[in-house]
């Protein structure tokens, strides 16, 4: 296979993980950002995200001479033969995507590129910004392509490496081939295409996830309303070939540094075409209030009345990532229910068991942070499970029922086993599900 001299803009998540994976593919990388000491950093090896498996190969990639770091995006583009952007394209203006960032790469890189060289966006982008980049590189010698990433956060290395599938979109085809032999080796089905349709399966994708995480939210609150049971639901409906047993959890909300501003700019988009997207902004409406239902799920588990307040009350919140195996706290679900108990006057002790431990500043008023789930549960009137980490499930939680002020956890993930709550005299309140109380166990099985 032809070993590729690649390119790398930015550090980030996607970054990172491609030009490790590239790397590991047995592409020559160069990997630049604009943040001096995060390159500084990453040539001393340490890595400020966590990521499974990403610190292994990129000490691997570093170690076998496929993989430098650099400062800056000029540096690490004059012998590239394929330029990748994966800098952050954040919630702008009214929703709106801000390409700030693609594009003052694409404006310092345009007259550096070798001839041949082909740019291409990773970043998120809307319809039409591979058509703005290329007029922006206004270099006929210089294609552009749209590579959508698909990878999540907290299997990022595994998802780069093994992707359903890789989409290239392009204007100019023979570009595109070129980038999709980059990948030749993972063998995954490939959708090559023009340029707007790669862009627009990116958006598609993610908010389709989003809707339906928002409709299993709603049908949990249903099944919660009717007495039916969100478990066996979702094993009912994942059976199903065309529906799927992934994306089912219900949860405290979906959140994360991508659903949500890429909803928000698709509806965008689509309000620009003069499109209602009312399924899409249902899909919103839906998720934003899922914070105000947790918060009525920790009053009825307190035998507080819906929408009193938790002045004094103490509460032990565990987990504050969006999502388990990350220490991004962007848009966090967890965050938001915790704001929003504070707000209420609730007093937060919270243990999270990734690295956002390491700087409890960052909480200031809002929490205290410990170092153990144990800390956080001490005299509280209830536990609130926020991240589905997969240490919670083995928690001795018959140590943690000694020490709770009242034996009351609030799962928003349903993660944890209720019978194992039961056995030690713990209530349960789940999602979508029949609280587990005690007092309904009967005797022989507690
Ligand atoms: N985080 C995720 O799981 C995924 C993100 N995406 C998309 O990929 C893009 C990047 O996202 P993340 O990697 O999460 O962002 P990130 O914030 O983790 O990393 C972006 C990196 O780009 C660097 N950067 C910013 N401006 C720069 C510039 N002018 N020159 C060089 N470096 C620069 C930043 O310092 C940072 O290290 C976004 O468009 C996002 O929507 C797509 C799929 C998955
Ligand atoms: O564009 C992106 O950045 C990425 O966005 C998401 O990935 P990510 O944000 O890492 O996280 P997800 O696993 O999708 O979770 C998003 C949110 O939904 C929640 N979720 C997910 C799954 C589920 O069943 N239930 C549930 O509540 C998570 O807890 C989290 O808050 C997509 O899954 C990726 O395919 C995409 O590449």
């Amino acid at each position: 296979m032809h070993s590729y001299r690649v390119a790398v803009i930015g550090a980030g998540y996607v970054g990172l993980t491609a030009a490790a994976c590239f790397a590991s593919l047995g592409h020559h990388v160069v990997c630049a950002d604009v943040d001096e000491s995060k390159i500084a950093r990453l040539r001393r090896g340490l890595i400020d995200i966590v990521e499974p498996e990403l610190a292994e190969l990129v000490a691997e990639s570093v170690a076998a001479g496929r993989l430098t770091f650099v400062y800056g995006a000029p540096a690490a583009v004059v012998d590239a033969e394929a330029v990748f952007l994966c800098v952050p394209t954040p919630m702008g203006e009214g929703g709106m995507a801000d390409l700030a960032a693609v594009e003052s790469v694409t404006d310092q890189v345009r007259d550096l590129l070798p001839a041949g060289t082909v740019l291409v966006n990773k970043s998120t982008v809307p319809v039409g910004t591979a058509a703005r980049l290329a007029a922006l590189v206004g270099r006929p010698d210089v294609a552009v392509v749209s590579n959508p990433e698909f990878l999540r956060e907290g299997s990022a290395v595994r998802d780069f490496l093994n992707p359903d599938r890789i989409v290239v979109g392009s204007d100019d085809r023979v570009a595109a081939e070129r980038i999709t032999a980059l990948y030749a080796r993972l063998g995954a089905p490939t959708v090559l295409t023009d340029a707007a349709s790669a862009e627009m399966v990116k958006y598609a994708a993610n908010c389709f996830l989003a809707m339906k995480l928002s409709y299993i939210n709603a049908i949990a609150e249903l099944c919660e309303r009717l007495g039916a049971d969100i478990g066996d639901v979702t094993a009912g409906m994942g059976y199903d070939r065309r529906i799927g047993p992934s994306f089912l959890r219900p949860g405290p909300g979906w959140g994360g540094s991508c659903l949500p501003k890429d909803v928000h700019a698709l509806l965008r988009v689509a309000d620009a075409t003069g499109f209602d997207f009312d399924l899409l902004d249902a899909t919103l409406k839906v998720n934003d209030r899922q914070v105000e239902r947790v918060l009525d799920k920790v009053c009825a588990a307190c035998g507080i009345a819906p929408g009193g307040s938790l002045d004094g009350v103490r509460l032990g919140l565990l987990g504050l990532t969006f999502k388990a195996n990350t220490n991004d706290l962007r848009d966090s679900p967890a965050l938001a229910v915790a704001r929003a108990l504070r707000e209420r006057g609730a007093e937060l002790v919270a243990y999270d068991p990734s690295q956002v431990n390491t700087d409890p500043a960052v909480f200031g008023e809002l929490l205290t942070l410990v170092g153990d789930p144990y800390q956080a549960a001490k005299d509280v009137t209830a536990v609130v499970l926020l991240t589905e980490w997969q240490e919670f499930r083995t928690l001795d939680w018959g140590q943690i029922a000694d020490s709770l002020a009242e034996p009351v956890v609030v799962d928003t993930r349903n993660h944890v086993d209720p019978d194992v709550l039961s056995r030690v005299g713990i209530n349960w309140y789940g999602v979508g599900t029949a609280p587990r109380l005690v007092d309904t166990v009967p005797a022989v099985t507690r």
